[in-house]
């Protein structure tokens, strides 16, 4: 298998880096032109449009929405029905993912100045969200525990969630998941359609506040469509993995490491940062070794091949450099002291230390949110947080002295802008 080898001392390294980061979510031109469309539609038609392209595009045979809905008996029969170990294993991620998220609720603060005015900031949550889990090509029972959770631990009312179920196939651990997390409708709509459905509503979807949850590069293009109508957390693309060894791992696991993202998506990308020349040739045998055992082996070459890297570099100080440059969805730092080098990086989703620390287990359990910010948006956001459920009032009350001292600024400022009523407004308040 052809994968990208780079390095660092080639004159053209600069050039090789940025060719092999380009893309840019939902700008294809044709993708978005289609939703477009789609979104119009679903403005326009609501429930009609809406059941066309589902069926059209998941290969459905649904004559109205509300068939689509998918009850809270069949939610709880799902959990109810799973096996054990199943069962347990979801029961667990959730606990962990609501602990973690626990201590990310922001609380309102205030504080009154000596002249008895009150200031501060008042915390309140998210009416009606919307929550997109992806189904295309593969079923995301984890993305469910990801987007649910912090909306509940931010205390939102409703939680409507959209999931692709194409050929009309449920995947039981998707609908567990709801259950687990107490969501409050479902339906069985994914792609463009469906976030038209949860930006606009329609007959049957409640029109929600703020869509949140990755997706394919048409759920990108429509959330990106819909911002301003409704809220959105960010515009996710493919799943991204960087690796950083200091040459002393075990080639197996970091070639396996690369492939779970990889296997995600043929975008997906997958990057590999070392000083040593010999490490990235045992990561190759490595990679060549194992694909063939991979049940999403063509997924994987695809990914790798178009988007994967395995980069040589001058030293880890080189690798932070770079890393802060590409600023990946998800960072392994596979070495000693990790703890001391993550201090080095600025810029990257999430940051997974030490050899024993696989991506994966961020992906499921640990507890952090792996809906992350990817293609190099990690620059200037966040992981998906309960943060993203709460929004912020400002709090003000002048007092009758803090009006005197207040309007006379209020004032001077308000006629130097030319605004007199505002001028006025604040003098009226003066003794
Ligand atoms: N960042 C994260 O946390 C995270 C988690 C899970 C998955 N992902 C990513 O999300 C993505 C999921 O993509 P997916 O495709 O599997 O599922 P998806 O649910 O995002 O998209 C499926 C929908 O795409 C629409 N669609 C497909 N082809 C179309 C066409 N030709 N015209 C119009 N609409 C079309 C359909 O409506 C379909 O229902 C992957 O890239 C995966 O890596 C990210
Ligand atoms: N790695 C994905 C986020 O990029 C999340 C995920 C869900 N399931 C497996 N992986
Ligand atoms: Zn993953």
């Amino acid at each position: 298998m052809k994968i990208k080898r780079l390095s660092t001392q080639a004159a053209d390294f600069e050039r090789e880096l940025k060719a092999l980061l380009a893309f840019e979510t939902a700008q294809d031109d044709n993708i978005d032109q289609v939703v477009a469309n789609i979104l119009k539609d679903v403005k326009a038609r609501g429930d009609a449009a809406v059941l066309e392209y589902t069926n059209r595009f998941d290969k459905t045979s649904a004559t109205s929405l509300a068939q689509l809905e998918i009850p809270q008996a069949e939610l709880q029969a799902a959990l109810n029905s799973l096996p054990a170990d199943q069962r347990e294993a979801l029961q667990a991620a959730a606990d962990r993912v609501r602990s973690y998220h626990e201590k990310q609720v922001m609380q309102s603060w205030q504080y009154t100045e000596a002249d008895g005015t009150l200031l501060g900031q008042q915390v309140t949550s998210l009416d009606r969200v919307g929550l997109y889990v992806p189904g295309g090509k593969a079923a995301y029972p984890s993305s469910v525990l990801m987007n649910a959770i912090p909306a509940k631990v931010a205390g939102v009312q409703e939680l409507i969630m959209v999931v692709p179920t194409p050929n009309g196939e449920k995947n039981p651990l998707v609908l567990a998941a709801a259950a687990v997390c107490g969501v409050t409708r479902v339906f069985c709509i994914g792609g463009a359609q469906a976030v038209g459905a949860l930006a606009y509503g329609t007959e049957t979807v409640p029109q929600v506040d703020k869509i949140v949850g990755p997706g394919n590069a048409y759920v990108a293009a429509a959330k990106r469509r819909v911002f301003g109508v409704v809220g959105i957390d960010m515009v996710a693309g493919p799943s991204e993995i960087l690796v950083i060894s200091d040459g002393h791992s075990n080639p197996d696991w970091t070639a396996m490491d690369l492939f779970s993202q990889a296997e995600h998506d043929e975008l997906a990308q997958a990057i590999l940062l070392s000083p040593s020349a010999e490490f990235l040739d045992q990561v190759q045998a490595s990679i060549e070794r194992q694909v063939t055992d991979m049940p999403r082996q063509e997924i994987i070459r695809t990914s790798l091949q178009n988007r994967g890297a395995l980069i040589q570099v001058k030293d880890l100080q080189e690798a932070a450099e770079i890393c802060n440059f590409i600023a990946p969805e998800h960072l392994e730092l596979s070495m000693d002291d990790a703890l001391d080098f993550s201090k080095k990086i600025k810029h990257a989703g999430a940051i997974f230390m030490g050899r024993d620390t696989c991506e994966a287990l961020g992906d499921y359990c640990a507890g952090p949110n792996h809906v992350l910010p990817t293609s190099r948006t990690a620059r200037f956001s966040s992981p998906l947080g309960v943060y993203d459920f709460q929004k912020r009032s400002s709090l003000i009350m002048v007092s009758s002295a803090g009006a005197q001292t207040l309007g006379k600024i209020a004032a001077t400022l308000a006629y130097g802008e030319g605004l007199q009523a505002h001028a006025r407004s604040a003098e009226y308040r003066l003794k």
